[in-house]
């Protein structure tokens, strides 16, 4: 088989960089206010801690401020709700990314109902849901969701009329981001644990997103010739190294273009999610 080195890999650096501008006209806009992003994290997961991270550094990179929140893993659900409502209704806060998921003990369905859709930059409330699966870009998607559609339209990369399969079918990524392809007039195939042949939906696609969230569960016996492969994910393999949901490597001489991890779609997200903050206070300014 013909082995060339000729996959060209789709570094979110390159798009963060991108959105950082957009970004920085549209605070221009703002006569001085920089919005200011609440994190809420409650409990020390080695997980939220990272994005938190990521998170923090974006913002400072493009002049937003962040307020971080941290709570006891403890916490109750009623305080912890009584702490939200605040943070909520605080005028001071124009954006809210709450790391996911909470402590069982915390019931939040009740939270995705309370958020501020206004707020929501991460898309988690029943209205920016809706608003997202009706197709209209008034609403917040979830920041990795959209991150991907991001990516694609950067490189130049058609989606219309073009086969894209999803692997996951998450709230957060999956479901949301099928939506977004389907805007973009994609045709979308949905896949999950109870695919029948998934290497087969995956090889036929054009466009092959993993967002399962199991490391390297992916490698070119499931991805077409030349297709683009985009990778959501983000796992901790065996030797603590950050991996995707694909073996990446595997990919050369098969996929036309595929996205790395880290430095793929996870440098996107928070870009997105600075992209939001500044969308949610300029309209909450006008
Ligand atoms: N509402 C919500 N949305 C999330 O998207 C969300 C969440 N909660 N809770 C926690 C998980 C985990 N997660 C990570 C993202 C990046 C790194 C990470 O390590 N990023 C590296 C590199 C990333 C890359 O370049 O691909 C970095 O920022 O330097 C880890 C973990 C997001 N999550």
């Amino acid at each position: 088989m013909e082995r060339g080195t000729t996959m060209e890999a789709l570094k979110g650096a390159a798009v963060s960089a991108a959105i950082k501008e957009q970004v920085q006209n549209r605070l221009a806009e703002l006569d001085g206010y920089i919005p200011t992003l609440a994190i809420i994290r409650v409990g020390e997961k080695p997980d939220d801690i990272s994005y938190e991270k990521g998170a923090m550094k974006k913002m400072a990179s493009f002049g937003l401020n962040v307020q971080s929140y941290t709570f006891p893993e403890d916490i109750s659900d009623a305080l912890f709700k009584e702490e939200f409502a605040k943070i909520n209704a605080d005028k001071a806060i124009d954006g809210i990314l709450m790391l996911r998921p909470l402590p069982k003990h915390i019931c939040e369905k009740d939270i995705e109902k309370m958020i501020d859709p206004a707020k929501d930059l991460d898309g988690i409330s029943p209205e920016n849901i809706a608003k997202v699966f009706a197709g209209d870009s008034t609403g917040f998607a979830p920041c990795t969701a959209e991150a991907v559609i991001e990516v694609l339209k950067a490189y130049n990369i058609p989606m219309q009329g073009k086969r894209v399969t999803v692997v996951g079918r998450s709230m957060v990524v999956g479901k949301p981001l099928s939506m977004l392809f389907v805007k973009e007039n994609a045709t979308v195939t949905i896949c999950h644990t109870r695919t029948a042949d998934l290497k087969a939906e995956c090889s036929r696609a054009e466009i092959l997103v993993a967002a399962a969230g199991r490391a390297r569960m992916l490698d070119s016996a499931y991805a077409g010739k030349d297709a683009v492969v985009i990778d959501v994910g983000i796992n901790v393999d065996e030797n603590g190294r950050l991996c995707g949901d694909v073996d990446y490597e595997s990919l050369e001489g098969i996929a036309s273009m595929a996205t790395p991890v880290p430095g793929g779609v996870g440098a996107v997200t928070t870009a997105v999610l600075a992209k939001h903050l500044v969308q949610a206070a300029a309209r909450a300014r006008g």
